[in-house]
């Protein structure tokens, strides 16, 4: 593996352009966008369908299946990037390996994408190589070995499509009568199509947190913890700083540091974590900006995307400062339309110390994340309230 340097930046759309290509173009891909171009570089989106939300304010895009290898390839050699940076879970990470063996440089490295795109790669790693505490778990392809496997970890647990993000395809099996249509969703319901699934034990935790982890060019910086909220495997609301014993905080850092430092490269790595009184479990990683992070758009004086430009390019990272209680509220709507109207902005902005995102995405069919809102306030609980209110006002005309 080639040791990163920094990368010169340049003129967009010359012989010096500091070309960077995103595997990915959601919400999170949107704002690295932003970071990126503020820093003069040339953008380009990739995903697999078009006006993709980081498609609208990248330089140029490329509409692809990313799970499609060769091509992949064939983009990644007519543009030439300086750095490849993954976005999703859906991508052909082996063609990133052979890219990466070839000199072509993927962030934060080619076996990180790799090891992250698939819950097997990590949850052994972080379980079985690096010896840390996560959930009991199975991996299994057929419905037999699946019921066997639900025996083995008990009930509850939890099921998932080793390939998936933001609980698609994710279900909780409290009785045998749970298993079919818990088996059945996790064939239909990952972001690459059937096969196979992890079972993991349910963890009782008191609350789970977003361990923010930078590697940068000075060291490893850790953000303050971010606490959240999810359903069904997805986001709802999150918090900055969640409340943790010294102990826990401890614990989560340095598994933080073994776990990314494993991984390498440069980069934010959005460190998953159970926690109960001070035991802390392993449960995963994303080895870029996390959607429990978007928080940080208001609660830090460098965002999680910030940061993550930066740490690409090289770039220092001097402090982090985390700006009191903070929160974020998401903005989930259901149904089908390809020309959302979003009405209540005006009343939902009249709040002070709020803001909002609308992700821009061209289409609902079924549930989709449309938005986030952001507040800050006195304290964790009233910034919560403040987002939600914020979420409240707002209504989405299909
Ligand atoms: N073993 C477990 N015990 C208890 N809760 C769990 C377990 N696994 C997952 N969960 C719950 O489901 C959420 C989503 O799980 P996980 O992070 O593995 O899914 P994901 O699809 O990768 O989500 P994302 O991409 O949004 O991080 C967790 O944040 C947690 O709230
Ligand atoms: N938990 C991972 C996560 O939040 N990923 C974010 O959601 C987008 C996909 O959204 P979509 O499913 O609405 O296209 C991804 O591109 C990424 O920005
Ligand atoms: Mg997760």
């Amino acid at each position: 593996m080639t040791t990163r340097q920094a990368i010169a930046l340049g003129t967009p759309f010359s012989a010096s352009a500091t070309r960077v290509m995103l595997l990915g173009a959601g919400e999170l891909g949107r704002e690295v966008v932003m970071a990126l171009k503020g820093l003069g570089c040339e953008v380009i989106a990739v995903d697999r369908y078009a006006n993709a939300p980081a498609m609208q304010v990248a330089d140029r895009s490329h509409v692809v299946s990313m799970l499609d290898g060769a091509a992949l390839r064939r983009i990644i050699e007519q543009e030439k990037p300086a750095l490849i940076v993954p976005e999703i879970e859906a991508i052909a990470t082996d063609e990133l390996v052979a890219l990466e063996h070839e000199g072509w440089c993927v962030v934060p490295t080619a076996r990180a994408a790799q090891l992250t795109m698939n819950r097997e790669g990590i949850r052994r790693l972080a379980a079985e190589t690096l010896g840390l505490a996560t959930s009991p778990y199975v991996f299994v392809d057929n419905f037999a070995d699946f019921c066997a496997a639900v025996d083995t970890v008990g009930m509850p647990c939890v099921v998932k499509p080793i390939m998936s993000s933001s609980g698609k395809g994710q279900s909780v099996v409290k009785t045998q009568a749970d298993r079919q249509t818990s088996w059945d969703y996790a064939q239909s319901g990952g972001r690459a199509g059937a096969g196979r699934v992890i079972v993991e034990g349910f963890i009782d935790f008191d609350y789970e947190i977003t361990l923010l982890t930078v590697r940068h060019a000075g060291g490893t910086s850790f953000c303050a913890p971010i606490g959240h909220l999810q359903e069904a495997g997805d986001y709802r609301e999150s918090w900055q700083p969640q409340a943790m014993s010294a102990k826990a905080l401890a614990e989560a850092e340095r598994i933080a540091e073994a776990v990314s430092g494993e991984l390498g490269g440069w980069g934010l790595f959005g460190m998953e974590f159970f926690v109960k009184g001070d035991a802390v479990w392993f449960s995963e990683v994303s080895p870029r900006p996390h959607d429990t992070g978007l928080v940080t758009l208001m609660s830090q004086n460098l965002s999680e995307f910030s940061l993550h430009a930066r740490a690409i390019l090289g770039l220092p990272i001097p402090l982090i400062r985390q700006m009191g209680p903070s929160a974020s509220c998401v903005l989930l709507v259901s149904g089908h339309s390809t020309q959302m109207r979003f009405d209540g902005v005006a009343q939902a902005l009249a709040e002070p110390d709020t803001d909002l995102r609308l992700f821009a995405k061209p289409e609902v069919a079924g549930q989709r994340r449309l938005g986030v809102a952001l507040a800050q306030a006195e304290s964790i609980d009233a910034a919560r309230a403040k987002a939600r209110a914020v979420i409240a006002k707002i209504s989405v005309t299909l």
